[in-house]
């Protein structure tokens, strides 16, 4: 690593020749398999913007120049460049974040890994700059995949009005998303990409260049000159031109000159400037190269020497679905699938395979992917949206205004729901079960264990009237939760023990089921008895729950979602509306941006463990007592003080 170990900040580039630049490139590559084979995260992605990143970084200044890179999973050759060449512990607590961080480094700017929004960070940027009279660069890195989302071309559409307002787009085309990138502007690209004379005088360049290495620079500018010329010539007037924004391009997105040279043109254009570069997911890693499912996209620790997974993986939630989902799919004709663009991570790979014409892939599109899915349940068919629960927030205005407000019976199946972790604040799936409680009509369920996602996702394709929602956890499923009773539509997972009116109602969230057993066997440590119910379907709130609440001293809500809105704030407007007086305590994720970590790490950073609410339950189960013995010592002094129920309320 002679020369990568010598760049410790962007500006080190610029004294390296083109022999060092290339060698720096491989040096990079080597690094990025070495170390992300170790700790998983995007080595697909970042393999392919080696070049790219060392040519912006040469011909930008960062951070006075703004480098932007859309969902920043491709941000790895960027930290390396600007200080950060400890990958020794990425994405894992205290480690380098998988995306870029403002704690991190001035270098950095969009810290959250929701896709399409660069450019209207830039658009942002761009203005300001233009206000503050600032000479400084915007420059937005933005992929196919994510070009397919709808944020871009609104971004886009005001760019492209402000003619003289300086601002370079590069778009990172390397055909891939998680799956190839769909859809027409997929196909516009590959025309870009593909016209004929580019690609033979492409060819014949590099020919000649191999055959005569030689002849040295002079040759070469003047080749690469005429290669840049001809391209602009024969490439067809792609609709970006007639949006109004200058193109250039296709590039090789591998040849750091050709890219320098682009970017230089465009850094002097003096308004928006599209820079297409043509890049390649995974190269330079064979099995990554190879890999026709994702192209090493996101993957676990890998023996770097093969790509083959170092641990294989077991059941996970996704797998019990896609399965399910697979045999709904032979039941029931009507039942079709989309996804945006992760068509394997959502697990509809089976589904896809034997029902090509029942899937949907509609692109990183998820606003669209609801509304068509309103429209495919008016049709007649029975949609289930398979997407990661974080993904779904920006879809929830299509939720509420076109699937439920037009009762359409949609089925949104969101996986990684709950704490991710690793994937840093913006993965978490955190929010759904607080923003869709105000979805009129809406339910959702959370299955604790493979049997009920199984089970729930039937009956949620069974509701035709209204949108329904199965939301699980990311990776390995947890152990299955039998129930030994059942009340209303709630499983009872355990009865309180010894007889009298128990303590402790403890409602138990999906798949949080085996830690809140574990509350309850801690709090009969304690003394204190407890009966747990899973009451599967959360929203709404189980008829029930609340004559079952009135028969305890206490509630005690454990989901994992946030605690604003969630479960637990649904279950207490159900106690109040049926006058049901038994105070609650809601446990959950608490309203904050969680650093990236183990879901582990994150889970016990926020209390959401056995022991942490178990501690907590004893200590409010104390204060209810306190409470009685006072109010019992104070009735035989004639005090006269409340109730217990009373003085519990407070
Ligand atoms: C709103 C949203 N939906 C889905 C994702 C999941 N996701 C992460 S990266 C990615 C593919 C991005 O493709 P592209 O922009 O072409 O970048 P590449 O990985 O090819 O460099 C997707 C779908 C996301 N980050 N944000
Ligand atoms: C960047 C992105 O949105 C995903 O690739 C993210 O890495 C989560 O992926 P998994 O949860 O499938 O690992
Ligand atoms: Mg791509």
């Amino acid at each position: 690593m002679a020369v990568l170990t010598r760049i410790n900040g962007p500006r080190d580039l610029d004294r390296l020749d083109q022999q060092q630049l290339v060698q720096l490139a491989a040096e990079i590559r080597s690094f990025l398999v070495e170390a992300v084979s170790k700790t998983g995260g995007h080595l697909g992605p970042n393999l392919g913007v080696v070049e790219l990143t060392i040519a912006l970084h040469r011909v930008f200044h960062s951070p006075a120049d703004r480098i932007l890179f859309d969902t920043g999973h491709q941000a790895y050759v960027h930290k390396l460049l600007t200080g950060r060449q400890d990958f020794a512990r990425l994405k894992s607590t205290g480690g380098l974040s998988g995306y870029p961080s403002r704690a991190e480094s001035e270098h950095d700017v969009i810290e959250n890994s929701h896709a399409s929004t660069v450019l209207g960070w830039a658009d942002g940027l761009a203005k300001a700059n233009e206000l503050l009279d600032r000479d400084d660069h915007v420059v937005a890195v933005i992929g196919d995949g994510a070009l397919t989302g709808g944020m871009a071309w609104e971004a886009l559409n005001n760019i492209a009005a402000a003619k003289d307002r300086p601002l370079v787009i590069v778009v990172n085309d390397n055909e891939w998303s998680y799956s190839p990138t769909i859809g027409g502007l997929a196909n516009h690209l590959a025309t870009l990409r593909t016209t004929d004379g580019y690609e033979q005088f492409l060819a014949r360049t590099k020919e000649v260049l191999e055959r005569t290495p030689l002849i040295g620079r002079p040759l070469y500018e003047t080749l690469h000159g005429a290669k840049k010329g001809l391209k602009d010539f024969i490439t067809p007037q792609g609709m970006f031109e007639d949006l109004g924004l200058k193109y250039v391009g296709p590039i090789d997105g591998h040849d750091i000159e050709a890219v320098e040279s682009a970017l230089q043109r465009a850094r002097r254009f003096g308004g928006p400037v599209i820079v297409h570069c043509i890049t390649e997911k995974g190269r330079g890693y064979t099995p990554a190269e190879r890999d026709e499912t994702d192209r090493f996209h996101g993957i676990g620790p890998i023996h770097p020497d093969t790509g083959l997974p170092i641990s294989a993986g077991g059941a996970d939630w996704t797998s019990v679905f896609g399965d399910e989902m697979l045999e709904l799919g032979k039941e029931r004709s009507d039942i079709v699938a989309i996804t945006a663009a992760m068509l394997h991570p959502v697990g509809l790979t089976k589904f896809a395979a034997a029902f090509p014409h029942r899937v949907f892939d509609v692109g990183i599109a998820e606003q669209h992917g609801a509304v068509s899915a309103a429209g495919l349940a008016t049709g007649g068919l029975h949609p289930v949206f398979a997407v990661y629960a974080t993904f779904l927030n920006r879809a929830f205005d299509q939720v509420l205004m076109d699937v439920a407000l037009h009762k359409c019976g949609v089925t949104f199946v969101l996986d990684r729901a709950g704490v991710t972790g690793s994937d840093g604040p913006s993965h978490n799936g955190m929010w759904d079960m607080s923003i869709l409680q105000v979805v009129p009509g809406l339910r959702i369920a959370a299955p604790r264990d493979a049997d009920q996602v199984r089970a729930q996702l039937r009956e949620a394709v069974e509701v035709e009237d209204a949108p329904t929602v199965v939301r699980y956890s990311k990776g390995a499923v947890g152990p299955a939760v039998a129930a030994v009773g059942r009340i209303g539509g709630m499983d009872v997972l355990r009865e309180p023990a010894g007889a009298g009116q128990p303590d402790v109602l403890l409602v138990s969230v999906g798949a949080l089921a085996p830690m809140c057993l574990e509350i309850a066997a801690l709090l009969d440590a304690q003394g204190i008895t407890s009966t747990v119910v899973d009451p599967r379907w959360v929203k709404p709130v189980d008829a029930e729950l609340p004559g079952l609440a009135a028969r305890h001293r206490l509630v005690v809500t454990v989901e994992d979602n946030g605690r604003a809105g969630g479960v637990g704030s649904a279950v207490a407007q159900a106690l109040r509306d049926t006058e049901v007086d038994v105070p609650l305590r809601d446990f959950g994720i608490p309203p904050q941006f969680l650093a990236h970590g183990s879901r582990k790490d994150v889970m016990a950073a926020i209390g959401l463990t056995a022991p942490d609410i178990a501690r907590q339950v004893t200590g409010v189960v104390a204060t209810i007592d306190g409470r009685f013995a006072d109010d019992a010592a104070d009735a035989a002094a004639g005090d006269g003080a409340g109730t217990a129920a009373e003085l519990a309320k407070d």
